[in-house]
């Protein structure tokens, strides 16, 4: 695990020195995005247009944020239109790695940098921005005509996928509603500080009080959201919005890894009655089960976190989502 400091890679655990024992988050760095021909201009910097095969999708399958973006390839349809590949499960101290080992294939997505062959994804960073400072993060979107990335953040990512090619795939589902766009944010806003990025300001806490903090608003939410779904299939009623796949991501991980290597233990997802039914439902969405690959997750996390788990034993349980 490390970074780039103006372009060079170093190898470092995240600082908790300067926060009190707290896990703080980095912005994402590239906020370009994609329009569909009719909104896109030319001259505007930040701009890229809608385009059938000019971009690739670098994920881990571990990873939630990454998952996100991979989800809405599915859900809108963008899997003929761009292309995606894999890092291995295991992040050390190059990062994220790009290397083929068949005891991690995964049944539908390649692994490895099929545009340039290069082993490690700080050499995307470092090709678009030759003096880029900051961490190396998948997702990765990126742009094969201009070789550089249009957006590393996720959140901006399906929203992107949520509408950039709708007139290429003649997909119009929408996951971001217009007259939804508030509520959306607001709760958005709740879930990713205590849920999405919580388990992970619990598990990376160097003091018991900044893993406390993390720990208490997190199942204070997930009580929240048990109570939401009493009534209802989804966040906000019939019709499934990004708020569900957001969550789903973080949800889908953490009997199976939260619960344990983080310390967020007061529950699990499955002693939930409405979570649970909640995260089968959305589960059982067709092509869902083929982008959750339960052998990359845990042994991301379980592995490459060794300032956790230094033994680096992965847990055999649970083998299933649901048990
Ligand atoms: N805000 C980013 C966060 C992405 C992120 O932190 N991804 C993790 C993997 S789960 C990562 O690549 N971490 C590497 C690092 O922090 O060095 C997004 O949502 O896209």
């Amino acid at each position: 695990m490390g970074l780039l400091i103006e372009g060079k890679w170093v190898d470092q655990w995240y600082d908790t020195k300067a926060t009190n024992g707290k896990f703080v988050r980095s912005e994402s760095q590239f906020r370009n995005w994609i329009y569909p021909q009719s909104q896109y201009q030319a001259n505007e910097p930040t701009h890229f247009p809608a385009v059938a095969g000019r971009y690739h999708l670098y994920i881990s399958l571990a990873c939630p944020w990454a998952h996100r973006a991979l989800i809405f390839i599915k859900l809108k349809q963008l899997d003929n239109l761009i292309s995606i590949s894999c890092v291995h499960p295991d992040m050390l101290s190059n990062g994220w790695e790009f290397k083929s080992d068949e005891t991690f294939a995964d049944a539908n997505i390649a692994a490895g940098d099929p545009l340039y062959g290069f082993s490690f994804a700080h050499q995307l960073y470092s090709k678009a921005d030759e003096g880029y400072t900051g961490r190396v993060t998948v997702p990765i979107l990126w742009d094969k005509e201009t070789h550089t990335i249009v957006s590393n953040e996720s959140a901006d990512i399906i929203r992107i996928f949520n509408r950039a090619f709708n007139d290429i795939t003649g997909n119009h589902l929408d996951f971001y509603p217009d007259d939804k766009v508030e509520a959306i944010d607001t709760l958005n806003n709740r879930i990713y500080n205590t849920v999405n990025n919580g388990v992970y300001k619990c598990g990376f806490a160097s003091t018991q009080e900044a893993y406390e903090e993390a720990l208490i608003p997190l199942f204070d939410t997930l009580d929240f959201l048990e109570n939401r779904l009493e009534n209802s299939p989804y966040l906000f009623g019939e019709e499934q919005t990004e708020a569900d796949w957001r969550l789903f991501t973080t949800l889908i991980r953490f009997d199976a890894v939260y619960f344990g290597h983080f310390k967020c233990n007061l529950k699990r997802i499955v002693d939930y009655p409405n979570l649970i039914g909640y995260l089968k439902r959305l589960y059982n969405t067709p092509n869902i089960p083929d982008t959750v690959n339960l052998q990359h997750i845990k042994r991301h996390y379980y592995y490459s976190h060794d300032t956790i788990n230094p033994s680096r034993i992965v847990p055999v349980g649970p083998n299933s989502f649901f048990a």
